[in-house]
């Protein structure tokens, strides 16, 4: 079936419909990973967005029964150059478009994704639509003018009842704020106890749990529409270690008194590198985000860099000395992408230990 994705600012991208093929509507981002396109299709973090693969190949180790970072997938679309209909692989048990299928995702396929790409390159990330080839553009504006875009993006991708992961070692709250499974498994894996809270938990709530520590998800949205989180941040700093991933780095520094900026297209692949202020080492990492803490924010609020992207130098990583906290813009649970950035996982217990982050 013959649609275009169409773009708020009028461009068209012709291509063929794959998976659920219905219409669709969202911003769209590109990513430049070269695999991980599993766990990019069930990251919350992209619900609502409508993912671009820069690589052109996509689906051709098809989909696997552990690669997943949430039950179901999370973003609005996804949009290829190719979609391979015959995987190889052993872990292999379905194909790409029968899993979109079932989970009523749509694709769009035979795009030009380089082009595409260099567009919102240019112009910026931009809200568009997949939409039957033959529609008049004036009307397919109209329909992206007029379709309700959500902010509670939060709310929509968090756990709505709390829960309990067993462990024996320190006791940890994570607040899933659209939290990949990554993140859980990286607190696992070090034998922790871990009880995960809805998004809208308070302060109160969580400390009387008596945690060792408290980790920030990743998650969906603007975080400035984030404003109960934000509060509850605020009333942890300085009472329990905290750490911050992605959307929970952007809500610690917005409860420091640091501002949050969209960024033109965001960072959203595997290569991304990032220079440790202390150690001058650069770490690859796995990034997916669109916002950042604006550097131009943090006088007078007690946080300091600690890490920043080798390509843009924008603030990758944070440190709120004697309160405790730190926090991260990249993704130390990989899933998808390196694994160097695993290492905050131990700067986390160090910090639950001594009280600060060396
Ligand atoms: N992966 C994330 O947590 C993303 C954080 C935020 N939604 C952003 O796009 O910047």
């Amino acid at each position: 079936m013959n649609k275009k994705l169409v773009l708020e600012d009028g461009s068209e991208f012709h291509g063929k419909a794959f998976g659920y093929k219905e219409d669709v509507y969202g911003e769209v981002v590109f990513a430049t990973s070269m695999s991980g396109y599993q766990e990019l299709l069930t990251d919350p973090s992209l619900l609502g967005q409508m993912l671009v693969m820069t690589y052109p190949l996509v689906g051709n180790y098809g989909i696997n029964r552990e690669d997943y970072e949430s039950l179901r997938p999370f973003l609005s679309a996804l949009i290829v150059r190719e979609h391979c209909t015959h995987p190889s692989n052993f872990r292999s048990e379905k194909t790409l478009e029968a899993y979109m299928e079932k989970y009523r995702l749509p694709g769009l396929s035979g795009i030009d994704t380089r082009q595409l790409t260099r567009h919102i390159r240019e112009k910026g990330a931009l809200k568009g639509a997949i939409l039957p080839a033959e529609m008049p553009l004036s009307e397919c504006l109209e329909k992206i003018d007029r379709h309700p875009f959500f902010t509670n993006h939060i709310e929509r991708a968090s756990t709505k009842n709390a829960y309990d992961v067993p462990g024996g070692g320190k006791r940890v709250v994570l607040m899933d704020f659209g939290m990949k499974a990554g993140i859980l498994k990286g607190l696992l894996e070090e034998g922790y106890h871990v009880s995960v809270v809805p998004h809208d938990t308070s302060a109160e709530e969580i400390l009387e749990q008596n945690p060792d520590g408290v980790l920030l998800s990743n998650g969906p949205g603007n975080p400035e529409d984030a404003l109960v989180p934000i509060e509850t941040v605020k009333g942890l700093l300085g009472q329990v270690p905290l750490f911050g991933i992605c959307m929970g780095h952007q809500l610690l520094a917005l409860a420091a008194g640091a501002k949050t900026r969209k960024m033109k297209f965001g960072h959203r692949g595997g290569n991304n590198a990032v220079r440790d202020h202390r150690s001058g080492k650069v770490l690859i990492t796995s990034q997916n985000h669109g916002y950042e803490v604006d550097s131009a924010s943090l006088e007078g609020t007690g946080l300091s860099v600690l890490y920043s992207c080798v390509n843009d130098g924008s603030i990758e990583g944070l440190v709120l000395p004697g309160r405790k906290a730190f926090s991260v813009q990249f993704h130390p649970e990989s899933s998808p992408g390196p694994r160097d950035a695993r290492v905050l996982y131990q700067e986390f217990k160090r910090l639950m230990e001594n009280g600060e982050v060396e």
